[in-house]
């Protein structure tokens, strides 16, 4: 379970409260108005902005004193971050190592995470070299060899078209069903969260709400949910 005991984070002037949990093997989506503080609470929960006040547990233990790297999660971002200069293999590689030099396990291990993407064969390529849809799969595939028990996604697939979009939702829904990840996933598309998130985190208002379920919350929206979806 990821507990967010009595937090605030700062972003500027900016102040996020948030107080909730989300059992292990969730799908989660965080839903709200432009410059509410969605990106801010995943980069929170990342390690990447520090806390003010509370702590964040992962399975009881205090993960908020722990530097990103040592969390027991991994963060998709928007553009994917893909390495120009780099074959999709050896960007998959830096999910493993940072020098990107792999044991035989490891090799195979970015083997496997090219198949479950449907990246067979397109080992060699630079990302300049695949289509858009592709190149998310590649970074998709980047954070699936680090095998983390929690996958924060912040908008990744924002820049697809629809049917793409909903391709690599229904990708990532069952690599985290096989895995058993827990998913927290920024969006902007209520589409997105009634798709692959049974619960959603509504964040508006300075605070990040407790989960509550997708569809009830899109039939049944609050203020300020109702003005954002207009
Ligand atoms: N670099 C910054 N410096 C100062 N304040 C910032 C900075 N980035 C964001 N903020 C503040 O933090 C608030 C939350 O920003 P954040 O990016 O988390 O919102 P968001 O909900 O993810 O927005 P969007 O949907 O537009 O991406 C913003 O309203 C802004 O006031």
């Amino acid at each position: 379970m990821l507990k967010l005991d009595g937090c605030v984070i700062e972003n500027g002037k900016f102040s996020l409260r948030a107080d909730f949990a989300v059992e292990a093997g969730a799908s989660i989506a965080i839903i709200g108005p432009s410059g509410a503080g969605k990106s801010t609470l995943l980069e929170a929960i990342a390690g990447f902005r520090d806390l003010k006040q509370g702590k964040i547990f992962w399975d009881g233990y205090l993960i908020s004193k722990l530097a990103p790297g040592k969390r027991p999660l991994a963060m998709l971002f928007q553009d994917g971050n893909l390495f120009p200069h780099l074959t999709v293999e050896q960007n998959i590689s830096l999910g493993l190592r940072s020098n990107g030099r792999l044991s035989i396990d490891e090799r195979s291990e970015v083997q496997f995470a090219l198949d479950r993407v449907a990246l067979s064969g397109l080992g060699d390529r630079k990302p300049a070299e695949l289509s858009g849809g592709q190149q998310s799969r590649v970074a998709l595939a980047r954070v699936l060899v680090q095998r983390r028990q929690m996958l924060l996604l912040d908008e990744p697939f924002a820049a697809l078209g629809p049917a793409l979009k909903a391709e690599m939702l229904d990708l990532v829904a069952g690599l985290l069903t096989e895995t058993g990840t827990t998913l927290l996933m920024v969006s902007h598309d209520p589409q997105d969260a009634r798709r692959i998130a049974c619960q959603t985190i509504l964040v508006a208002d300075e605070k990040a709400h407790p989960p509550a379920p997708t569809r009830y919350l899109f039939d049944n929206p609050p203020p300020s949910l109702r003005d954002y979806l207009g």
